[in-house]
């Protein structure tokens, strides 16, 4: 089980020194879609040359010219791209062939907004992708939602894919998601709202270490 940081609400700059404070304890960067939007994939680029021994990912969560979108980020140093799952399946194809024609990077389909998750999830799984991701975006957390349910779902269905799982994760509700055994765990706020965000990505790296 792995442990991505979501970066969502900063700059490059900022994103960098968050991640200097964390590297020990975290696998995957996540440059987030907001942080796309502003900066591109120059962050991806930034984030790749300052930290080489971590992966990136690029929260491109892409709709369609799937082969292209994955490319570009493949150029700029991403190690995993996200496709939405709500996209055609020609998209999410097309995301699965550059992937390999670029070399081991990998795709990492977002279940967001999917209403028959376990059909979807056996769809997307058949398609050869290599992470499928529950995830409850900021909107429903606003509701009071979160993935743990669909977490359980999407595990009993997938037979190819490893599994992640993203939306409002915090230490507190980590061992509920560890308990699922996810194969990726996918933390924003819960890390980098913190004061002390080195002690609290370490005590995550300890509970799925623990749980793994
Ligand atoms: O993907 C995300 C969201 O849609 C904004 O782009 C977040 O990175 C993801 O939800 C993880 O962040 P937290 O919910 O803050 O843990």
């Amino acid at each position: 089980m792995e442990l991505q940081l979501a970066l969502d609400l900063v700059d490059i700059p900022q994103g960098i020194a968050l991640v200097k404070e964390v590297e020990s304890y975290i696998d995957v960067v996540e440059i987030g879609t907001p942080v796309i939007i502003n900066e591109g994939l120059h962050a991806v680029k930034a984030m790749k040359e300052a930290f080489p021994g971590l992966k990136i990912l690029a929260d491109l969560k892409v709709m369609d010219a799937g082969g292209y979108e994955v490319m570009k980020a493949s150029e700029a140093g991403a190690d995993i791209v996200t496709i939405l799952a709500v996209a055609e399946d020609a998209t999410i194809r097309g995301a699965v062939e550059e992937a390999r024609t670029q070399g081991g990077k990998k795709i990492l389909v977002d279940m967001i907004g999917v209403k028959n998750l376990e059909q979807r999830a056996k769809e997307v799984d058949a398609l050869g992708v290599d992470y499928i991701c529950v995830h409850t975006g900021y909107d429903l957390q606003a509701e009071g939602e979160s993935p743990f349910e669909a977490l359980k779902t999407v595990k009993s269905v997938v037979k190819h894919a490893r599994t992640a799982v993203a939306g409002g994760i915090k230490l507190g509700t980590l061992p509920e998601v560890i308990a699922v055994q996810p194969d990726l765990v996918i933390v924003g706020g819960g890390i980098t709202g913190e004061s002390d965000k080195q002690a609290v990505a370490a005590q995550m790296k300890q509970l799925i270490h623990q749980g793994a």
